[in-house]
C-alpha cells in the first residue's frame, strides 16, 4: 500500500535511492514458519546428489549468519534477509540498518542491496523452485532457506556463473548451518538444472510461467494484465525488477539550485534535470547513482534539508497540485511523513516566492504526525497545524473550514513503486485493492465538502490499478457531491493532446508509477 507501515501491501514514499518501519504484515507462508526445533535441516535431499555425510546437525541451525567464506556482500546480504522474515522488517529497513551501515565498499553495498531487493521481490518465486529441487522441502530451517533463496536468486534472476553461485549458495547454507554443506550443494545444483527449464512453462500461453519469469504471484500478474494490457504489464513486471533511478529534489524552502547542482556534480553525481510526461519538473534532478548521496559534501546538504531524495513523478504531482495560481490555504490530507509537504512547499516558494501560509496535515497515525512536524522543521517546510485522526470525518478535524487546495494523498497497494518497496508484491492480497479504493473513495468525498469555490480537488495514488485511481474519481463525478467538481485535465506538450487524467506508467529506466487528478470546485 501506499505508504509507510501499515497493513498488507503498504509502501512508504521516497526516501533512500532504493528502496520504505516495522511493519507488522503478512509475510507470506514460508516466512510465517518458525525455525524448527528438531535440528532437521541440514539432512540431505533424498536424491542421487547427495554430498558426503556430514553428521549430525547442530541444534540450533537457524542462528544468525556467520560470515563463512562467503564473500562480505552476499554474508550482509543474508543478514539483511534473515532480519527481514525475523523481524517481519521491510526490506528497506533492514537495507538501511545492516548494509548501508557496513564498511564494505560502495560497489559491494550496491551488490548487496541488489541482493537484498532482489530476494524480496521474487522470493515466491525462489521458494517455488526451490521447493521443488527439494525432496523434503520442510527439512530446510528458514536460515537455510534464507541463504538457499540468495543464491537461487543469483542463478535464476541474477544469470550468474552457476559455479560461483552455487560455491557462495554453500558457504552461505554453512554459514547458518554449518553441516548443511552437503544438502545446500545438492539443492543449488538442482536449480542450476531447474534454470534450463525455467519459467516452467510458455510464459506467452501460460499466466503462472509468465509470472514466474518476472517473480510475481500469478494472481497479480494476471491482475496487471486485464488492468494494464500485455504490454503494460510486461513493463511495469520487468521495471519492477530493475533497480530504481535516483531522483532528488533541491528543497528552495532553504537551497538554490545551483548551489545543490554543483555539489553533485563535484561528487560525480552527474545531476540532470528531469521531465515527467512531457514537463520539466523544477527542481528535479537524476543521479548517475546513489553513490554520489553517500558523499561527505552532499550528506551534509542532505542533513541540512537543502535536498530530498524524491521519486521524479510524485515531484511532478506536488507541482501540479501547488498549480500556477498562489493558494492562501492548503489541506493535506494522508500526509505522512511530510515528503509530500515539503515538496508542496518548496514549490510554492519556487513559484510564488513564499511558502503557503496556511498550509494544515492530516494523517491517521500520531507517529507519522510527529514525525512530520520534525521533518518539516528540517526542511524549513512551514506547518501551520498537524492533526492526527481519520480523514473520513473531516468534519471532526477542521470543522467547517474551507481551502483552495485540498491534497487527497491516498493510501493504495503502491503498485507503481514496487522497485523501492521489493516486500510489496508477495504482502498484498487481491482484496487489498478494492478495500484501498473504498478507503480512497471516502477520503475523497470527506476532503470534497472542504474544498472553497473555485478551488481545487486533488486526489493522487502511487498505484496502477483502474480500481484504485479512474474508477474512485469517476465514481466521486458521478456522486451528488461530485457534481460540484469538474476536471481539469493534463495536457501534454510532447503528444499534443489533453488527457482527463494525469498519469505515468512504469517503464524501465523510467520514474514511479502515479496517478493524478485535479478536480475544480465550480465558483
Ligand atoms: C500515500 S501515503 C502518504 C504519503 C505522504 N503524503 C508523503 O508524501 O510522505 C498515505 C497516507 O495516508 C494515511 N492514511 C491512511 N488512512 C488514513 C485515514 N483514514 N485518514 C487519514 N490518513 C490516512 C497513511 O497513514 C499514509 O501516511
Amino acid at each position: 500500500m501506499h505508504d509507510d507501515r501499515r497493513a498488507p501491501g503498504g509502501r512508504r514514499d521516497d526516501r533512500r535511492p532504493q528502496g520504505g518501519g516495522p511493519r507488522r504484515d503478512d509475510r507470506g507462508g514460508r516466512d510465517e514458519r518458525g525455525p524448527r526445533r528438531d535440528g532437521r535441516d541440514d539432512r540431505r535431499p533424498q536424491h542421487d546428489e547427495r554430498g558426503p555425510r556430514e553428521g549430525r546437525p547442530p541444534r540450533h541451525d537457524d542462528r544468525r549468519p556467520r560470515r563463512g567464506h562467503a564473500t562480505e556482500a552476499r554474508g550482509l546480504a543474508l543478514e539483511a534477509i534473515h532480519q527481514m522474515r525475523e523481524r517481519r522488517a521491510f526490506a528497506q529497513d533492514v537495507i538501511g540498518s545492516v548494509v548501508d551501515t557496513s564498511k564494505i565498499s560502495r560497489e559491494e553495498r550496491a551488490f548487496a542491496t541488489r541482493l537484498v531487493l532482489g530476494v524480496a521481490s521474487t522470493r515466491g518465486t525462489l521458494d517455488e523452485v526451490i521447493d521443488g529441487c527439494m525432496d523434503s522441502p520442510d527439512d530446510a530451517s528458514p536460515a537455510v532457506r534464507d541463504a538457499l533463496a540468495l543464491s537461487a536468486y543469483e542463478i535464476i534472476f541474477l544469470q550468474k556463473s552457476p559455479h560461483a553461485a552455487v560455491d557462495q549458495g554453500v558457504e552461505l547454507v554453512k554459514s547458518v548451518a554449518p553441516r548443511a554443506g552437503g544438502l545446500a550443494n545438492a539443492v543449488l545444483r538442482r536449480v542450476v538444472r531447474a534454470k534450463e527449464s525455467f519459467p516452467f512453462g510458455d510464459p506467452r500461453t501460460d499466466i503462472r510461467a509468465y509470472a514466474r519469469l518476472h517473480g510475481f504471484p500469478t494472481w497479480l500478474a494476471e491482475r496487471l494484465v486485464r488492468d494494464l494490457g500485455p504490454q503494460g504489464a510486461h513493463d511495469l513486471m520487468a521495471a519492477s525488477n530493475e533497480p530504481a533511478p535516483v531522483f532528488i529534489a533541491v528543497n528552495a524552502c532553504k537551497a538554490a539550485d545551483e548551489e545543490v547542482v554543483s555539489v553533485l556534480a563535484a561528487a560525480h553525481g552527474e545531476p540532470e534535470p528531469v521531465e515527467v510526461a512531457g514537463r520539466r519538473v523544477e527542481g528535479c534532478y537524476r543521479l548517475a547513482s546513489g553513490l554520489a548521496l553517500l558523499d561527505g559534501r552532499v550528506r551534509r546538504m542532505l542533513s541540512q534539508g537543502l535536498l530530498l531524495v524524491s521519486d521524479a513523478t510524485s515531484q511532478a504531482i506536488a507541482s501540479l497540485v501547488v498549480g500556477d495560481a498562489e493558494p492562501a490555504s492548503f489541506l493535506e490530507v494522508g500526509a505522512g511523513r511530510a515528503t509530500k509537504t515539503i515538496l508542496d512547499q518548496s514549490c510554492a516558494r519556487r513559484r510564488f516566492g513564499r511558502q503557503v501560509a496556511g498550509y494544515v496535515t492530516v494523517d491517521a497515525h500520531a507517529f507519522k504526525t510527529k514525525l512530520l512536524a520534525e521533518r518539516a522543521a528540517q526542511y524549513g517546510a512551514e506547518v501551520a497545524e498537524a492533526l492526527t485522526g481519520d480523514g473520513r470525518d473531516l468534519d471532526a478535524l477542521v470543522g467547517d473550514r474551507l481551502f483552495d487546495r485540498v491534497f487527497v494523498d491516498a493510501p493504495c497497494t503502491g503498485l507503481g513503486t514496487l522497485r523501492r518497496h521489493a516486500d510489496i508484491r508477495w504482502r498484498l492480497r487481491p482484496e487489498t485493492i478494492g478495500e484501498q479504493a473504498a478507503l480512497g473513495a471516502a477520503l475523497l468525498a470527506s476532503a470534497a465538502a472542504h474544498v472553497a469555490p473555485g478551488g481545487t480537488l486533488a486526489y493522487a495514488t502511487c498505484t496502477v490499478t483502474a480500481e484504485e485511481n479512474a474508477q474512485v474519481v469517476d465514481a466521486f463525478l458521478a456522486s451528488e457531491e461530485g457534481a460540484a467538481f469538474e476536471v481539469v485535465p493534463y495536457a501534454r506538450p510532447d503528444l499534443g493532446v489533453e488527457l482527463p487524467y494525469f498519469s505515468v506508467a512504469l517503464e524501465p529506466g523510467g520514474p514511479d508509477a502515479h496517478f493524478l487528478a485535479l478536480l475544480r470546485r465550480r465558483a
